[in-house]
């Protein structure tokens, strides 16, 4: 029998990608988004429930309609900076919109859940690659929202028998090959489809934030991962979910760390113009380095990048780009 996954945030980037993912690998799709964030023409495998994860009442009546096998929930607000000036709205969105979710689903008897988790809950890091040991002392209340969400679910597994897998993805990137969806965030801050913008209109510069952090040539490091590796992970982490339950956390990146000078230079490759670049200050909060080991996520999912390589990302990106907007 085919299964369920009831998908929160999938009008969004990952979430929708993720669809995709789980649409071809047999499950039946159901998204549930408020598209405060997302787009309603990202949503295409399956029906959209449009409604706010706040909204317990509502989200109960549609866990009882479709009773789901498995929630993956994505729904959240994601901009560091957002989190920083406004620290009401991310705790009332991701976390206190989480324990909503968490209760509509104990109260419909709904038992597995997919979580999306950052690398922004570990904060500076002490040790590289950072693995799952590493200390979570997040910097920012983005972070902050994030990780006591995985707090819930440790308490929710040992007192309710909540099954769920927190997966701590690092720095999502490149869009659905196919050219269907891609990566769209309004406004966007995200460094790869800034640069890329940059490359294509001339007078819309992109700025790197600091070059002089303490790496070899300046600027930060990231470990970009293939947005259809992400979504992959997620379709390995669903299926042993719902086979053997427990709680668990992942880290889902490459162990390969990309600075901003670097993917400057993928983008002019692969664009074939080059983008404006202006340097200005560090950003606020940014650690030099954040690379991850998926020692873990291997070992136990069977699951390492495949498409992860900055060229393919960049490729991919681009195309998305081109497709929606013209060169
Ligand atoms: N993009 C990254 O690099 C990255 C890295 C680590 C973790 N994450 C996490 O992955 C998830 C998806 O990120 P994304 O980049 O796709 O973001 P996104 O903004 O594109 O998608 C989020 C989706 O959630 C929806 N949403 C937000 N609040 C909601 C609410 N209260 N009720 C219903 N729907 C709501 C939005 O409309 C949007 O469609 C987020 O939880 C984010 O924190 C993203
Ligand atoms: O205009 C820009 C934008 C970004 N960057 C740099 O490019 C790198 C990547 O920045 P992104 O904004 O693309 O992504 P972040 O590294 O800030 O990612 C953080 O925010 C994401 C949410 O959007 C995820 O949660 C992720 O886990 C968290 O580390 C950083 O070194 C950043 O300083 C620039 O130099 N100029």
């Amino acid at each position: 029998m085919m299964k369920t996954v009831l998908v929160t945030g999938g009008a969004g980037y990952v979430g929708s990608h993720c669809c995709k993912a789980f649409a071809q690998a047999g499950w039946n799709v159901v998204v549930l988004d408020n598209l405060s964030r997302g787009w309603r023409d990202a949503v295409r495998w399956g029906p959209l429930i449009e409604c706010d994860i706040r909204d317990e009442p509502r989200l109960r009546a549609a866990l009882q309609a479709h009773q789901p096998d498995l929630v993956a929930h994505f729904a959240a607000r994601a901009y560091v900076g957002e989190s920083v000036a406004d620290p009401a709205l991310y705790y009332a969105n991701n976390t206190a919109g989480t324990l909503a979710l968490l209760e509509a689903m104990r109260a419909t008897g709904g038992r597995h859940l997919l979580f999306s988790s950052t690398c922004a809950s570990y904060g500076i890091p002490r040790t590289l690659p950072l693995d799952e040991a590493h200390p979570q002392t997040p910097i920012n209340p983005y972070g902050w929202s994030k990780m006591i969400i995985e707090r819930m679910l440790e308490d929710y597994g040992r007192a309710y028998g909540l099954a769920s897998v927190s997966l701590r993805y690092f720095n999502a990137a490149g869009c659905d090959p196919d050219g269907e969806i891609g990566e769209r965030h309004e406004p966007e801050t995200h460094a790869i489809p800034l640069l890329i913008e940059a490359a294509r209109v001339p007078d819309r510069p992109f700025t790197v934030f600091g070059n002089d952090f303490p790496t070899p040539d300046g600027s930060a490091i990231r470990d970009y991962v293939h947005v259809n590796d992400l979504a992959s992970a997620h379709v390995h982490a669903g299926e042993m979910i719902v086979d053997r339950g427990g709680t668990h956390v992942f880290n889902l990146g490459t162990g390969v760390g990309t600075s901003v000078l670097e993917l400057i230079g993928a983008v002019k490759r692969a664009a074939g113009t080059d983008p404006v670049v202006q340097f200005g200050p560090r950003r606020e909060g940014d650690p030099p380095v954040l690379v991850a080991s998926y020692a873990k996520a291997e070992r136990e999912l069977g699951w390492r990048p495949q498409r992860s390589q900055i060229d393919f990302i960049i490729e991919t990106a681009l195309r998305w780009r081109d497709g929606r907007v013209g060169r």
